[in-house]
């Protein structure tokens, strides 16, 4: 059984403002934080790391009664470097690209060894394939649905076919979609199986995330609720 979780992705906020923005988030019905983590090597573009990311821990402390999951996707060429920074600096789950690494089952296991939930990403140039012989080791698998490295680019429909291929293979795995998500294209995520929403530019945009957040939830689990996968359990 799945949860439908939504996850702002914190590259759309206002930096100069990011605590607030990020309470802000939370405060209306957000259940993660999506924190992209990027070093304009393994993408076009350099963006926050370990020592931002320790600074919104303290804001936002761990805890069993508030929302405060900090997802962290690493758009990083050397992402077996970063593992032990990101969990001290009180990162929850960690992603990988499945393009960054030769030995992506060592370093699932690395990232547990830290105490971090473990994920792998593919661009969209990637078959899913790869993520077959992973998939029962993760925590979750993300399937972009842009070229990473920039928040505010156009959902590529075509990508769904890998979401509906990892949800049939893996019915109880957290299937996350990434880069184009609003009310617009959030039926054909959901529709594919997605229950794990990353949504930048409409959420930090939205004149009202609260009603923008409900939305894509209640997609996602109308779908999951069609397949027998969603867990009601708050
Ligand atoms: O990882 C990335 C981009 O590389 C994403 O997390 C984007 O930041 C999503 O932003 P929107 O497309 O929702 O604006």
């Amino acid at each position: 059984m799945v949860k439908p979780l939504i996850a702002p992705s914190i590259l759309a906020s206002n930096f100069a403002d990011l605590g607030c923005q990020c309470h802000k988030m939370l405060d209306n019905g957000a259940d993660w934080l999506h924190i992209d983590v990027m070093d304009g090597h393994f993408v076009p573009n350099i963006s926050l790391g370990p020592p931002i990311i320790s600074s919104l821990r303290k804001e936002i402390p761990r805890s069993d009664t508030k929302p405060s999951f900090f997802d962290c996707h690493m758009m990083v060429s050397e992402p077996e470097k970063w593992v032990e920074e990101i969990a001290k600096a009180g990162g929850d789950s960690y992603t990988f690209h499945y393009e960054a690494t030769k030995d992506p089952l060592a370093l699932v296991k690395l990232i547990k060894s830290h105490g971090l939930k473990a994920a792998c990403a593919i661009k969209p140039g990637t078959s899913v394939d790869v993520l077959y012989p992973l998939g029962e080791y993760l925590d979750m698998a993300l399937v972009m649905t842009v070229e990473p490295g920039f928040g505010g680019q156009k959902f590529m429909a075509d990508m769904m076919p890998k979401v509906e291929a990892l949800r049939t293979k893996f019915p109880k795995l957290n299937i996350q979609v990434d880069g184009g998500l609003g009310k617009e294209t959030i039926p054909a995520a959901a529709g594919a199986g997605a229950n794990v929403i990353v949504a930048g530019t409409s959420c930090f945009t939205a004149t009202d995330p609260r009603e923008l957040i409900e939305f894509l939830r209640e997609n996602v689990s109308k779908n999951l609720s069609a397949r027998g996968l969603l867990d009601e359990k708050v």
